[in-house]
């Protein structure tokens, strides 16, 4: 037991899960994982969600767990996560089935298709504004985004049709959500009960989708060619489905959960931000302006012009890197392993966090200045230390579908609107993505 990492596993199933989630939405989870490396060093145990585990941090750690090999750690999220989006989900698959799963998912979402999908996720930005912005005064920016975001990939990946459907699935995933980082005790009215209620319901409505999009298939009727359609195109030999009805509701839970909330609270920060520091706030609308002249009126942009926009999406790159959206991760060991000279027993959850090293002056100078243009000036960064996005073979594939529906979203934003904040606090609770206080309430005027 002396070669295990220090540390204290804290009491049964509860073990550190509490005061780790009350850090989160006091939003002191940074003080709080950096206090722990502090008092123990570079790897420590405790025990959270649930069951046992390491936390490591630093690059090294990073390098360590995003490119440590299937046979030694696998990719692992938490009970509640597991159970609320299923087993078969892309994050809880390994080695070929990983593989098999994620190339059907990256060849939608690399850029030769997304290139394709600018105008329909512009016609979104435009509706959205259309209906939630224009004519209003005061509006809260975070949950509007969220209905964004989860419109884009309703539209564009699924296919599933504005209406009672939608609005149902906006619902339940909100509970989803809730329910993710919880502790997986199964009490009438806790988030982890409401978010596996809601999880039931979901993936009813996913499995008619899908029976529908098969239908549709199979009698060449189907004119959204999106991701359901093409997941159940991947045929064996005999002309046998290779990705079943389980790994493709399963995995439209985790692109909904994955892609759409972070994405949300992605551009709500760039929107405080902007109204909270002109300088950035001049520069931005001085590169969106210039593309805006160089189009006729209500063209669409093009992907020449979301290579022009280098300078907001520096500003988005710094946004991630000090509120980046994903708190951390887990993986979880199949056999023993040294790390440090310690042992990691066989079955445990190895924990990363991203602040880590986004918050290190060895790394990012003067960490806690925004300063969008350490993009542009600062020598590379070394690999594995900015990591809003994760690493390795498992790393974000929704990168590019994120830079996107960012960019056109800021791009109508600010050659639209003028806002201010309506609430002068600036912090912030995690839970568990960043969520600005109030929501983010904003007093707009067109421009
Ligand atoms: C700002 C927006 C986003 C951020 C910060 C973000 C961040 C991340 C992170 C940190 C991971 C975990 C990587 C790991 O465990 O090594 C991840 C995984 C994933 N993300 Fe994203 N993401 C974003 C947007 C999206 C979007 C828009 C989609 C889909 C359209 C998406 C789909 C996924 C999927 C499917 C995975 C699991 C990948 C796997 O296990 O192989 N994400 N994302």
């Amino acid at each position: 037991s002396d070669r295990v990492p220090p540390g204290s596993l804290g009491l049964p199933v509860i073990g550190q899960s509490l005061s780790f989630l009350w850090a989160m939405r006091a939003n002191t989870a940074d003080r709080w994982i950096a206090e722990r490396a502090k008092r123990y060093g570079p790897i420590s145990k405790l025990s959270l969600f649930g069951k046992p585990a390491v936390f490591i941090h630093g690059q090294a750690a990073n390098k360590f767990v995003f490119t440590s090999d299937d046979s030694i750690m696998n990719n692992h999220q938490t009970e509640s996560i597991k159970m609320i989006l299923g087993d078969r989900c892309l994050s809880e698959l390994s080695g070929e089935d990983h593989k098999r799963v994620r190339s059907a998912l990256a060849s939608f979402l690399k850029p030769e298709c997304l290139k394709l999908y600018i105008g329909e996720m512009e016609e979104e930005v435009r509706r959205h504004l259309e209906m939630h912005w224009n004519g209003k005064q005061n509006i809260t920016v975070l949950p509007l985004m969220k209905t964004l975001t989860f419109n884009i990939i309703c539209t564009l990946l699924f296919g599933v049709e504005r209406g009672a459907r939608r609005d149902k699935l906006v619902q339940y995933f909100q509970e989803i959500l809730e329910g993710l980082w919880s502790i997986p005790i199964n009490f009438p009215l806790t988030r982890f009960n409401r978010g596996l209620k809601a999880s039931a319901k979901v993936q009813n409505i996913l499995k008619d989708l899908v029976r529908e999009k098969r239908v549709e298939l199979e009698s060449a009727a189907s004119s959204h060619q999106g991701l359901i359609t093409s997941l159940l195109n991947i045929r064996g030999e005999d002309n046998r489905e290779l990705v079943s009805e389980d790994e493709i509701v399963h995995n439209i839970m985790l692109v909904m959960v994955a892609g759409h909330d972070t994405s949300a609270v992605l551009i709500s920060f760039i929107v405080r931000l902007l109204a909270n520091d002109p300088a950035i706030y001049a520069a931005v609308l001085k590169e969106q302006e210039e593309i805006k002249k160089s189009k006729p009126s209500g063209e669409f942009l093009t992907w020449q012009d979301l290579a022009k926009m280098k300078h907001t999406w520096r500003v988005a790159m710094e946004t991630l890197r000090t509120i980046p959206p994903v708190f951390g991760g887990f993986r979880k060991t199949l056999k023993d392993i040294e790390y440090e000279g310690y042992l990691i027993p066989k079955g445990w959850q190895v924990f990363w966090v991203t602040s880590m090293t986004h918050m290190d002056n060895n790394i990012f100078q003067e960490p806690s200045k925004f300063d969008p243009y350490r993009f542009e000036n600062q020598a590379p960064i070394p690999p594995y230390c900015y990591i809003p996005f994760g690493g390795g073979p498992r790393m974000c594939p929704g990168y590019e579908f994120a830079r996107i529906e960012t960019l056109v979203t800021v791009h109508y934003l600010v050659t639209q609107f003028n806002w201010k904040l309506c609430c002068n606090d600036n912090s912030i609770r995690r839970d568990p993505v960043p969520v600005p206080a109030q929501g983010l309430p904003i007093q707009i005027r067109p421009k």
